[in-house]
């Protein structure tokens, strides 16, 4: 995505032994470039949520295995690696899916070809996570086209669509173009009238600090609301359609995503407001189909709910605490949305219903 006519991707090398990420805990009110050189640098980079999102998490990891393998490219150093970087954060399969992927490459190579070779997967993760994305967007966009369509009734496009997202599911959620929000952006490229609802998405508010950020770069016409504010849209036929993204998808197509997800699922149930998911193929999990009783929930530390960070007027950064001292706090980081209530999956491949013949009749090789 181009920032003040800079393109960027959310990491890339930079020079040998270095990746580049933009740190997201900075934005919106700093854009900051963090240089990382080591296995235990990308592990806190990713745990700290400099870098966040499914697929930039499973692309984060891979460099860091890269970035391993140069201090010691043993099959111990190997192991290591991945088990650092698994342990980083529970739930989104992509960090599983990209550390199988380069144990599988590098594994059977001798210690001297492996930092190359590493360096080659990683990149060409992040190369397919960009191309899966723009896929997904032009899939998802054909969707936003048929509901101005019928807003339009006939007439041209004017009035413009209203799409709900949830968390961040744009380019910074991904190494370019993201996945909720790629349809958004081709949809805009496209010249379709569009606006797009924003949820907060507390505690870490990825919405109001990272989503409103990426679409007022881009002059995508939004509003920033409250989590709570989406149901009260939809009752009110405001709400055209919700796209969200996922962090693990299962075989049968309940879908995890950022917690909140489920509630705004359930109120888009109740109103006719069709749901979908941006899902690229590496977060399904082929190997689970239960997604409320098997997928694993990351529980954060209780003070990103009981305390808030922003910029004072005159500029500074500050905590502050919002509830009394004591008082205990619960941070459950996600929610599992069954299947029933998912309109459709916006994959590379096509969009499908949520159900593992959707999904098989998308990718066969599965089967
Ligand atoms: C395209 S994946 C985006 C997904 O990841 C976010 O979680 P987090 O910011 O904690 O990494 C959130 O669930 C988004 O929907």
């Amino acid at each position: 995505m181009r920032i003040d006519g800079t393109a960027y991707r959310t990491i890339w090398p930079d020079g040998e032994g270095v990746v580049a990420i933009i740190d997201q805990t900075r934005l919106p009110h700093d854009f900051a470039i963090v240089r990382l050189t080591s296995l235990e640098e990308t592990a806190h980079a990713i745990r700290a949520m400099l870098v966040r999102g499914a697929p930039l998490i499973g692309a984060a990891a891979a460099y860091g295995v890269a970035l391993a393998l140069r201090a010691d490219a043993s099959d111990r150093g190997l192991e290591r690696a991945c088990a650092t970087l698994l342990a980083t954060r529970p739930t989104a399969v992509n960090l599983r899916w990209a550390l199988d992927r380069m144990r599988g490459r590098l594994a059977p190579l001798p210690e001297s070809q492996r930092v190359e070779a590493a360096e080659a997967e990683a990149a060409a993760i992040a190369d397919e996570d960009v191309e899966i994305n723009r896929s997904i967007g032009l899939h998802g966009a054909a969707l936003i086209r048929a509901a101005a369509e019928r807003k339009a009734q006939g007439k041209s496009l004017g009035e413009p669509v209203n799409v709900l997202t949830h968390c961040n599911a744009g380019w910074l959620a991904t190494v370019d173009w993201g996945t909720a929000l790629a349809p958004v952006y081709a949809a805009f490229e496209q010249g379709i009238p569009l606006h797009v609802w924003v949820d907060e998405t507390r505690p870490r508010n990825q919405g109001a600090s990272l989503t409103a950020w990426e679409l007022k770069h881009h002059g995508v016409p939004h509003t920033v609301i409250a989590d709570n504010v989406g149901g009260h849209l939809m009752q009110h036929g405001k709400v055209d359609l919700c796209i969200v993204g996922t962090d693990r998808t299962t075989a049968t197509g309940d879908v995890c995503n950022k917690i909140g997800t489920y509630l705004k699922a359930l109120a888009a149930h109740d109103n006719g407001v069709p749901f979908y998911v941006g899902l690229p193929s590496p977060t399904i999990d082929w190997t689970i189909a239960d997604g409320v009783r098997e997928i694993p929930i990351e529980e954060r530390d209780g003070r990103e709910v009981s305390e808030l960070t922003g910029r004072t007027a005159d500029g500074r950064i500050e905590t502050v605490r919002v509830t009394p001292d004591g008082s205990p706090v619960a941070n459950y980081g996600f929610d599992v949305t069954p299947a029933r209530l998912v309109t459709g999956l916006i994959t590379e491949r096509g969009v499908c219903p949520a159900t593992r013949d959707g999904l098989l009749g998308l990718f066969p090789e599965r089967g």
